[in-house]
């Protein structure tokens, strides 16, 4: 059956029946790594009760199957050679599912005083098992870009990521108001897409799109200050279970290694940086689908922006385009 919204067939005929009749709005949400992209979108998504996909985390799927399979590895596959078909059809055949977590994540006091900003937690799972750790390890920060530029690789993942957006935006949210339930008229169905090319080549009908932008350096601080706290939650973790086995010493030093080893293993800021760089370097100067600004995106560089005012912004977008009147005029 022939997907009128975006002209791909799709497979599934139950999720083709819900496409023809879902009244769905897609924001597309592009730009370079580390610019906030993907906690934009799902708080984004949280507000206007829409589904989220993080395409990115389709590509490093993808890298960690190419990982765990050997294809890559020594950066001497090519496009369209054998080793790349392999991936292709891996990625073909693998099951990759984004869940937003239920009732999970943190909440921000907006400056508007609504207090309803949630930045909801994602899960990955690749084939029902739960990647979402694994595939923000370094090793796949450095070889994504380089699967990402494959265009066997990209065809397969634009099959993925249109089929996942379908099921987003049916199934049931959890928003302040509930789905559908504005009596303005709040469509019933939605999806924010984060990624690279999502206005330019996997919806280039969005109805909003946007391009995050920051400079250099305030992105390499952010990831830096991410990796901080999840070094810091680790050794928290590492420390809690010591103290549990504190009857058990081999388990304790186990642990105790385990939190030292985390404390020297992250990168500096400036390893951070010219990591960034490099990818940003690859996702502009790829052939097939390179990061572009869509014509018709509305460019937002938040260097200096709160979080909770891109949000907001980018909600009140939507809901003008949507009909609806805009509700963060205060900020
Ligand atoms: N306007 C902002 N000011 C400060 N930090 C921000 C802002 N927007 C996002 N962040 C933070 O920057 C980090 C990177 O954001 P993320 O959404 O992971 O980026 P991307 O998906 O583009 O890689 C996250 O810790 C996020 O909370
Ligand atoms: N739509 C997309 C999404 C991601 N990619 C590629 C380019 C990026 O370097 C990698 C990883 O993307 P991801 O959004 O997870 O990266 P960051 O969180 O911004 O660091 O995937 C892409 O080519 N097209």
């Amino acid at each position: 059956m022939l997907c009128s919204r975006v002209g791909y067939l799709c497979r599934a005929p139950t999720v083709a029946a819900r496409c023809l009749q879902a009244r769905s709005f897609t924001i597309a949400i592009d730009g370079p790594a580390a610019s906030g992209k993907s906690s934009t979108a799902r708080a984004v998504a949280q507000q206007l009760g829409f589904g989220y996909i993080d395409s990115g985390s389709i590509y490093r799927c993808a890298t960690l199957l190419a990982l765990r399979k050997n294809i890559y590895a020594a950066d001497a596959s090519a496009e369209g050679d054998e080793q790349s078909q392999k991936l292709v059809d891996l990625i073909s055949r693998a099951n990759i599912d984004i869940n937003i977590k239920p009732g999970s994540g943190w909440s921000a006091q907006s400056a508007a005083g609504t207090g309803r900003l949630v930045v909801p937690d994602v899960q990955v799972l690749l084939d029902g098992e739960d990647v979402s750790r694994e595939i923000r390890a370094p090793e796949i920060n450095r070889l994504v870009a380089k699967v990402a530029s494959d265009g066997g690789v990209r065809d397969a993942v634009l099959h993925t990521q249109r089929y996942l957006a379908y099921a987003a935006e049916t199934r049931p949210a959890s928003t302040p108001e509930g789905r559908g339930t504005d009596s303005s008229g709040t469509p019933g169905g939605g999806v924010v897409m984060d990624g690279r090319d999502i206005g330019t080549t996997v919806f280039p009908k969005a109805e909003l799109k946007i391009y995050l932008d920051a400079s250099a350096m305030a992105r390499a601080i952010r990831r830096w200050d991410e990796m901080n706290s999840h070094m810091k939650e680790t050794q928290a973790a590492a420390a809690a279970a010591a103290q549990k086995s504190n009857a058990d010493r081999d388990a304790v030093k186990k642990d105790g290694d385990q939190a030292s080893h985390a404390s020297v293993s992250y990168p500096s800021v400036e390893d951070i940086a010219r990591e960034l760089e490099q990818r940003d370097y690859a996702d502009i100067n790829r052939k097939h689908s390179p990061l572009r600004i869509a014509s018709d995106a509305v460019v937002i560089d938040n260097t200096n922006m709160t979080f909770e005012h891109q949000v907001y912004s980018i909600v009140d977008l939507a809901r003008e385009r949507m009909g609806l009147p805009r509700r963060y005029d205060e900020l």
